[in-house]
């Protein structure tokens, strides 16, 4: 297999900035990411990193002043396409190719259902419409698809499911319902925003489950956003770790929990309870994310860094670096431990 066949999606120096009155809001700076054909990249980090602006510019649905730059190559699979790539970044946000793609080749579910569903019209119409828009034309088969979807997901009484509404299931069923409308079409790309969040811990656990039997089993591609680590160690392959708007350490799942580099995934490490780690304290990270706009130059993160030094990481943009194959980190005092390391970007 050639490195293309094996990634279906990759961002390269992706940028989304909202040209406000006060100034230009830089909510992605930057970003190169790469999703591999039936794994899951964890895209983590704080409230305000620009995790969901990603998502929303991979769906080209990135709300106005907010305009997306750089390159988002999609590798289409298929008798028309043959592997070469669509630059979802030149597509008109309004037209056919991205609705197309928009819930057929990627489909998204959100933290909160509500958002997904419209609330006057039942779950099968939604389904169903979704289905016909991407699947078939035949309405009876689309009514089959959407019952098979809907046992898939673990609903029980599909037949009836299909012609409740909205407010009248549970939360964790809505979940499933969201599910069941973003797989109705076999996405190739699944991307999850905070998809358990609302959800109590055990029907959390079971939506993960989920997500995961569907992706061994249909070969999907995941991006799994989160803030919370120990999903992202249940969910990932690969992880990218943002801070305002860059990715401040890429690597596989097994590297960024047994070798992590970066000081701010450091930071969120110590700041999540783990076994073996009774006796240590818990420390949340001081501060909050700044707000990304006039920003100073430098390092994103020195205001909170522990290891900042001045005159040094204030000074102008971080390199990302690599520390080994396949982990790049954004950090010079990781630089300086490693003198023989390659420079990235
Ligand atoms: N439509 C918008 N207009 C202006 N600014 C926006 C818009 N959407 C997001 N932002 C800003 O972009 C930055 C990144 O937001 P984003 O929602 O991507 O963060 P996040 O990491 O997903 O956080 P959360 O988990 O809270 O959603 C934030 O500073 C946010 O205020």
């Amino acid at each position: 297999m050639s490195e293309h066949d094996a990634i279906i999606l990759e961002m390269k120096d992706v940028k989304v900035h909202f040209h406000l009155d006060e100034g230009v809001l830089k909510a992605v700076d930057g970003i190169d990411l790469q999703i591999k054909r039936g794994k899951t990249l964890g895209i983590v980090g704080e409230s305000g990193c620009g995790k969901s602006v990603t998502a929303q510019a991979i769906l080209r649905i990135v709300p106005k002043p907010g305009e997306v730059v750089g390159d988002i190559n999609l590798y289409r699979n298929d008798a028309n396409h043959k592997n070469e790539a669509t630059n979802l970044t030149n597509l008109n946000p309004r037209g056919k190719e991205i609705r197309d793609i928009r819930g057929g080749e990627i489909a998204m579910i959100f933290q909160e259902p509500m958002k997904a569903f419209s609330p006057i019209h039942s779950i099968g119409n939604q389904i169903m419409e979704a289905i016909l828009l991407h699947a078939t034309e035949d309405k009876e088969e689309a009514y089959r698809i959407a019952v098979d979807i809907l046992k898939k997901v673990g609903m029980s009484n599909p037949e009836q499911r299909l012609s409740e509404y909205p407010h009248q299931l549970s939360g964790g069923m809505r979940q499933r319902a969201m599910i069941a409308m973003a797989l109705s079409c076999n996405p190739s790309i699944l991307i999850a925003d905070e998809p358990t969040t609302a959800l109590d811990v055990t029907v959390q656990a079971q939506v993960l489950q989920l997500i995961n039997d569907l992706k061994s089993n249909n070969d999907t591609s995941v991006i799994f956003i989160t803030h919370d680590l120990g999903v992202i160690a249940e969910m990932s392959d690969d992880v990218a770790v943002m801070y305002l708007g860059k990715v401040v350490e890429y690597t596989d799942v097994d590297s960024l929990f047994y070798n992590p580099k970066h000081p701010y995934t450091k930071a969120l490490m110590n700041s999540i309870p783990a076994i073996g780690r009774e006796n240590k304290r818990l420390e949340s990270i001081e501060g909050t994310v700044p707000f990304p706009m006039n920003l100073p130059q430098g390092c994103g993160f020195y205001s909170r860094c522990k290891l900042a030094v001045d005159g040094v990481c204030n000074v102008s943009d971080i390199p990302l670096i690599q520390v080994s194959k396949g982990h790049t980190v954004r950090c010079l005092m990781v630089e300086a431990e490693h003198k023989e390391i390659e420079v990235v970007s």
